[in-house]
């Protein structure tokens, strides 16, 4: 009975005498190894195994045959074993207790126990690529692949914080399309949605430095964060972004008499030390009515909010 069970067990056994010679090796270790019973038994477990040169494997045998349990760490010890599941196939992921076994005559022995651990490793693999995946969904546009409102919420009020703590300059620029229900009315509102997706695409590639912050605001609306840039160099980048979205040429033959007939955007920049503002809700209604007199003036073009 005992026998057939060993046989049927789903988990891998060998037992170790004090001179760590195989007295036992289950049908598992057999399938899983390509060793039989007869191959091993009354053999030294590494020289079965040359290739377990694991000194945590020995200090556990060690300890077991002194008469203490040990579970091998999953995370360190992934495979000690060369079990495969099938042949050409990877290294199984393994689970291992090795644990003391004292028989009637005195002489202590020691139970290795195995069991195949690959399929949740590979589950739980798959589990963090999906949770990284989720993270960068839940921060990042699904339209344009850019930052979103969430990202762009959280952010500005980290550099905020930063900036005054470090008391260094911090621009915000709120970015709206031009005339932009009157493109969607004339050319629909897919060509709308490409549109939104070059442009975001126009103003990205000129954010180089990593603490520079592009993220969709809301519809056509984009909002930039720049942090430790002076004035002259934050209303150069502003002018930049402009001129970058007016040079795509994307055809726009609706915006009024005064308006190009392409699509622009305007742009209100405000910046932390100089609109004297201190808060983010202080900061982004300043770039907004900047905004405001930016579409006011004529559109395409950037206004500063005041100083002050
Ligand atoms: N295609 C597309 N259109 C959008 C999206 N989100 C917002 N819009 C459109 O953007 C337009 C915004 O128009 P308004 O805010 O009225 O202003 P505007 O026509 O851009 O005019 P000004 O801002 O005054 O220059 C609306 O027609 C919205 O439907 C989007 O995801 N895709």
């Amino acid at each position: 009975m005992l026998e057939a069970v060993l046989a049927a067990a789903d988990i891998g056994m060998l037992v170790l005498d004090s001179a760590r010679r195989i007295v036992l090796w289950n049908r598992w270790m057999a399938r899983y190894s390509g060793r039989t019973a007869t191959e091993v038994l009354g053999r030294e477990l590494h020289a079965v195994f040359p290739e377990l040169d694991n000194r945590r494997i020995d200090a556990a045998i060690a300890q077991a045959l002194r008469g203490f349990p040990s579970v091998l760490s999953q995370t360190l010890h992934k495979a000690p074993f060369p079990l495969v599941a099938q042949a050409g196939g990877p290294r199984m992921q393994q689970a291992v207790a090795v644990t003391p076994v004292a028989l009637p005559g005195g002489e202590r022995h020691c139970l290795i126990q195995i069991t195949d651990v690959s399929a949740a490793v590979n589950r739980e693999r798959l589990l963090r690529v999906q949770a990284l995946e989720l993270r960068s969904q839940t921060f990042s546009d699904g339209l344009t692949g850019i930052a979103n409102r969430r990202h762009f919420d959280v952010a500005v009020e980290k550099e905020v914080r930063r900036a005054k703590r470090a008391g260094t300059p911090l621009t915000l620029l709120m970015i709206d399309i031009d005339h932009f229900k009157a493109y969607n009315d004339h050319y629909g509102h897919q060509q709308g949605d490409e549109t939104l997706v070059r442009v975001a695409a126009a103003l990205a590639s000129l954010l180089q430095r990593p603490t520079d912050l592009l993220a969709r605001y809301g519809g056509e609306e984009f909002s930039v964060i720049l942090p430790e840039m002076d004035e002259p160099q934050a209303l150069a980048m502003a002018e930049a972004l402009r001129r970058r979205v007016r040079a795509l040429d994307i055809p726009h033959g609706h915006t009024g008499p005064a308006g190009e007939p392409f699509v622009t955007i305007s742009i209100g920049m405000a910046m932390l030390d100089t609109a004297g503002v201190a808060s983010v809700a202080a900061l982004i209604g300043a770039a907004d009515r900047a905004l405001y007199d930016a579409k006011r003036c004529g559109r395409n073009r950037v206004m500063s909010a005041p100083h002050g």
